[in-house]
């Protein structure tokens, strides 16, 4: 295992932990106004025109985790519309297309819609603008969604995307096919080459497949912060106080990307506060059956209530498989050893997290 959590070395001191789950919830977003627009919503950063009709450099696509990949796609398009002075606008799509046109599970999602929008509003478009993917934008010819779909949103000057994108019914909008096309339109249009880890592009699919198997910390090299997942605090068993390691019971969205079953290094955020955390994904294998969108954690520091709260739990390392015990003292001495490893590398106590 390296010795750091995303280019901080362990121990973690408090201010790595805060910038750590800061950058990983997109906390240090500004402030968007929300307009409905034909076909979606659109997020117009306060103060920013809004850039319905105007010249504007789009970046399009489904965007789900906001990786590496899609970072480096709009910050080119971030720097071409500061160069030309116009606004940079955002276009993605709910649900995903891949939920549509693939039939995958909407609950193996990176990042919800609403994290999603927040994930590109901290990278500083002007706008994002969020189209219903539904049956008709699917049957859209390339054609149609240029000049009808996003010319009715702006008048694109560019359009930044990766060399594998395609747009349109039956995909036929590839990058070769858009750029002949936007060029009678005066729209140019820059097929970014892959951003690639480890000789293969960095892709969401890859990333959902590195998380089915534990692997977070790759996960997080390839997305740039910790994965997450969202959930609620429900009553438990009761019986962690008595074993000495008091849990949070978290029920998780079902539209989350959960990682595979197994004892993770976390940190958990109740919204203001965040908390070194050791998890243990799905129910215990000593005393239950399997259940997904399930965890449980021992908040490092933590002496309270949590009960009924929102929390947001990010994966910093795999620790080990969860798996079933012969006697609660050996379970109470494994456990307690994972605990003490986060406390000893992620921190003995809550940090402030207001950006
Ligand atoms: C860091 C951590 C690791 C855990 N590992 C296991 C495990 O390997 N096997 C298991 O059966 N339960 C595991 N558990 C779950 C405990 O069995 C569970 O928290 C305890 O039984 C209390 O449950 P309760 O809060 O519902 O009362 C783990 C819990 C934590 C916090
Ligand atoms: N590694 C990458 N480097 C640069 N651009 C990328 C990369 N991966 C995807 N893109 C581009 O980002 C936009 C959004 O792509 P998309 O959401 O399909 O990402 P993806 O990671 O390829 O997803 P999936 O794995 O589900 O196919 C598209 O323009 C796409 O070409």
């Amino acid at each position: 295992m390296s010795e750091e959590v995303l280019g901080r070395p362990l121990p973690l001191d408090a201010g790595a932990l805060a910038s750590l789950v800061r950058d990983g919830l997109f906390l240090r977003r500004g402030a968007y106004v929300r307009h409905d627009v034909r076909q979606g919503t659109a997020y117009v950063r306060h103060g920013a025109e809004c850039p319905a009709g105007r010249d504007a450099v789009v970046s399009i696509g489904a965007f789900d985790g906001l990786h590496a990949g899609h970072r480096a796609l709009i910050a080119a398009a971030r720097r071409e519309a500061d160069e030309k002075n116009l606004p940079c606008v955002v276009v993605t799509f709910d649900p995903d297309p891949d939920v549509l046109l693939a039939g995958e599970a909407p609950s193996s999602r990176l990042l919800s819609t609403a994290d999603r929008v927040h994930a590109i509003e901290s990278l500083g478009a002007d706008a994002v603008v969020v189209l219903r993917f539904d049956e008709g934008l699917a049957a859209t010819s390339y054609q149609d969604f240029v000049t009808r779909v996003l010319g009715g949103l702006v008048r694109p000057v560019s359009l930044h995307v990766g060399t594998n994108f395609s747009v349109g019914a039956g995909g036929r909008g590839d990058v070769r096919a858009l750029a002949a096309y936007c060029a009678g339109l005066g729209c140019a249009v820059h097929g970014h080459d892959l951003v690639t880890r480890g000789g293969s592009p960095v892709s969401s699919t890859r990333i959902r497949g590195l998380l089915h198997e534990g692997a977070v910390e790759d996960a997080a090299a390839l997305l740039g912060r910790l994965h997450f997942v969202r959930g609620s605090v429900e009553h438990g068993r009761g019986e962690g106080t008595a074993f000495g390691f008091p849990t949070a019971n978290v029920r998780t969205s079902r539209v989350d990307c959960m990682p595979k079953a197994g004892v993770y290094a976390c940190v958990v955020c109740d919204g203001g506060r965040a908390w070194p955390a050791a998890v243990n994904v799905g129910k215990p294998p000593t005393f239950s059956a399997p259940e997904d969108n399930f965890l449980e954690a021992n908040l490092v520091g933590f002496d309270g209530d949590l009960y009924g709260s929102e929390v947001s739990v990010l994966f910093a390392r795999w620790l080990r498989d969860s798996r079933p015990f012969d006697s609660t003292e050996e379970l109470e001495r494994v456990v307690l050893g994972n605990i003490d490893w986060v406390r000893t590398n992620l921190g003995s106590c809550g940090v402030g997290v207001d950006a």
